[in-house]
């Protein structure tokens, strides 16, 4: 692992979609296949069993009229025959359990790895893509695809042997019959062949439209509030309506090449066999054939439509798995986090933890988003005390968020060095690494779920005491009481306000009780008098463990121990409120910017706290200059 020169997006096997090669798509259908390949033989041989018994039951009929016609016994031959059907009836139906039953399975497998990719994947290469994209991958390209491995692939095998087998079969019949047959087969298989290909194609742009569709409809139902107030209604539905159209005309540009090779297939059939009839009868009237045989050669024709359906339907499934595997291989090459650490590393486990060495350490850190991107981060060399608040601050665009997501390891650097108790983040797994935070991100989602469910996320073990601890501390007690079921209340984010919801998340940070706590304008949507309680309760954690913020709130930054003032990437100042004040003009200018007097200025409410007279000065109003949200 090489965390400190990675570029961040780099994948081993990345490949631009439109590279994806055929092979490259059969291998992914084949994988898919591999661990099923036991039942998937067993499902085809059983398929060929029914196969066999159809092929052989026109030529016990012809048994059965030449032996009326001769006046022997046909006894044997009807009972052949009812045997024959009951055992083909039954094969056919085992088979299509066994074989349903395998391609639901793959569906499940196929489900679960894109989940696990989509929830183990680095967060930025996940994140480049729309929610609804991703779902749609996993609902109906991994439909599309098992279709392909399981019935598709033995389809094919199948309405392979019984074209092949009925085409024998007719040969040995009469010759002359099977020549006019298999002229029928062959303009009916050019056909095929030669329209078969666009209709994969066009599946495959429906498919994907489909997949823009999902993401257009995911990110306009989160946005729903801002659509509606802008009016936006229209051009919402008829963005997502674009993509739809666009699946739709494609859909029906497939169909319309399905129905075309369909209709030759069977217009050609039917056509054959009124000539065969023709034919036949000259044949049987001349002597060639005898009635029997004739009866025999057109129940193979009848039958012959059979497997040429399974054969043709079984090429049109793998074309549209083959589309799908195309989207799933992308998917594929989201790279997943790794799970362990190199060998030589134990991790942090079991050291003890050196109380004058900081937690954090940035040593000459330099990172970017992409390859092609500017530096985001530039040169940041900085430690974290063991205890304390350090609070970032500076412009929008600054990177005070990317100093989290480099902390948190969303986000590697292309040089320098990130060290955690003094262990390089390369020899820690980023699961390692995480343990020692707790984080409240900007936008603090809530999780599906139950409002325990949410904070017990992060610490499943909290006894029901540590629980109530957190949530009288950012003062949702009563509001939880009130809940017909309490802490068991299911929580969609659309039924709490933004400031409960960063509540939640605060409590759960706060119940994990991590060595860092990093809050990311964690109270950037409270009231004042809830933030000046959790403004108490961040103080308390700075006492026993690290506590680091990106302020979006003056009242925030003058609690802070330290003062990290950010511009462009880099740390433009440090050093506490009272001295940046005196010291540092980009400073100055965000409390400026807020009319606030220093140092002997306006209060504001600071839940009865006592403060210097710097940070009282400080607490009212927002850093509205930094953050510019
Ligand atoms: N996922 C991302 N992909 C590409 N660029 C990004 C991404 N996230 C942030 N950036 C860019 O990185 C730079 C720093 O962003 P960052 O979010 O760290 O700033 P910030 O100081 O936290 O800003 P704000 O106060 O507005 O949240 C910005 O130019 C931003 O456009």
């Amino acid at each position: 692992m090489s965390d400190t020169t990675s570029d961040p997006t780099a994948s081993p096997e990345k490949a631009p979609a439109g590279d994806l090669l055929k092979p490259a798509r059969l291998r992914v259908l084949l994988r898919h296949l591999a661990p099923h390949w036991p039942t998937i033989t067993l499902g085809a041989v059983i398929g060929m069993i029914a196969t066999v018994t159809f092929l052989w039951t026109p030529r016990v009929v012809q048994d059965v009229i030449d032996a009326v016609m001769l006046g022997t016994p046909v006894a044997g031959y009807v009972t052949l025959l009812a045997a024959l059907t009951v055992v083909g009836i039954l094969a056919s139906w085992l088979s299509w359990i066994i074989l349903g039953r395998t391609a639901e399975t793959v569906v499940f497998d196929v489900r679960r790895a894109l989940v696990e990719r989509f929830v183990r994947g680095r967060v930025l290469q996940v994140g480049a893509r729309p929610a609804g994209e991703l779902v749609s991958r996993t609902t109906s390209d991994s439909q599309l695809l098992s279709a392909a491995v399981s019935s598709g692939f033995v389809s094919i095998v199948n309405g392979a042997a019984g074209i092949i087998g009925t085409i024998v079969l007719m040969g040995v019949i009469d010759p002359v019959l099977l020549g006019i047959t298999l002229g029928a087969v062959v303009v009916f298989g050019g056909v095929m062949a030669a329209l078969m290909p666009a209709v994969g194609r066009h599946r495959a742009k429906a498919q994907e439209a489909i997949g823009h569709m999902g993401g257009e409809l995911e990110g306009s139902v989160r946005a729903l509030r801002t659509v509606k107030v802008a009016r936006a209604e229209r051009r919402r539905v008829d963005a997502v309506l674009t993509h739809a159209g666009a699946a739709r005309g494609h859909g029906v540009k497939a169909v319309k090449a399905e129905a075309l090779a369909y209709t030759f297939a069977f217009g050609g059939i039917q056509t054959a066999i009124v000539v065969i009839i023709a034919l036949g009868a000259w044949r049987v009237s001349s002597g060639y054939l005898s009635i029997a045989a004739l009866v025999a050669f057109l129940m193979y024709i009848f039958n012959f439509i059979g497997p040429v359906m399974e054969f043709a339907e079984a090429l049109s499934s793998l074309q549209s798995g083959l589309a799908a595997s195309a989207r799933i291989i992308e998917v594929e090459q989201i790279d997943t986090e790794p799970q362990t650490a190199p060998a030589a590393s134990s991790g942090t486990a079991g050291r003890t933890a050196d109380p004058e060495r900081p937690v954090l350490e940035f040593d000459g850190v330099t990172a970017r988003y992409s390859e092609e991107g500017e530096d985001v981060v530039r040169d940041l060399s900085i430690a974290i005390p063991r205890t304390g608040h350090t609070a970032f601050v500076g412009p929008s665009g600054a990177g005070k968020t990317s100093v989290l997501s480099l902390a948190l390891r969303f986000l590697d650097p292309t040089s320098g060095q990130i060290r955690v108790d003094g262990v390089p983040y390369a020899d820690l797994t980023p699961a390692q690494t995480r343990a020692r935070f707790a984080f409240v991100e900007q936008d603090t989602p809530v999780i599906p779920g139950t409002i325990r469910d949410n904070l017990l996320i992060a610490h499943p073990e909290a006894t029901d005491a540590q629980v109530a601890a957190v949530l009288d501390t950012v003062q949702l007690t009563e509001q939880v009481a009130a809940l017909p079921e309490g802490l068991d209340t299911s929580l969609v984010s659309s039924s709490v306000s933004g400031g409960q919801r960063q509540r939640i998340a605060l409590a759960r940070a706060l119940l994990a009780n991590a060595d860092v706590l990093l809050l990311d304008e964690a109270t950037s949507q409270l009231d004042g008098r809830t933030e000046a309680a959790i403004h108490a309760a961040i103080a308390e954690a700075a006492t026993t463990g690290a506590v680091v913020t990106v302020a979006h709130r003056l009242s925030t930054v003058v609690d802070a121990d330290r003062i990290v003032v950010m511009d462009g990437g880099r740390v433009r100042a440090t050093g506490t409120h009272a001295h940046l004040l005196a010291t540092d003009a980009l400073y100055g200018e965000f409390v400026e910017a807020m009319r606030i007097d220093t140092p002997d200025g306006a209060r504001e409410p600071n839940g009865g706290r006592e403060a210097d007279g710097d940070q009282d000065a400080a607490r009212e109003g927002e850093l509205v200059g930094a953050t510019a949200h």
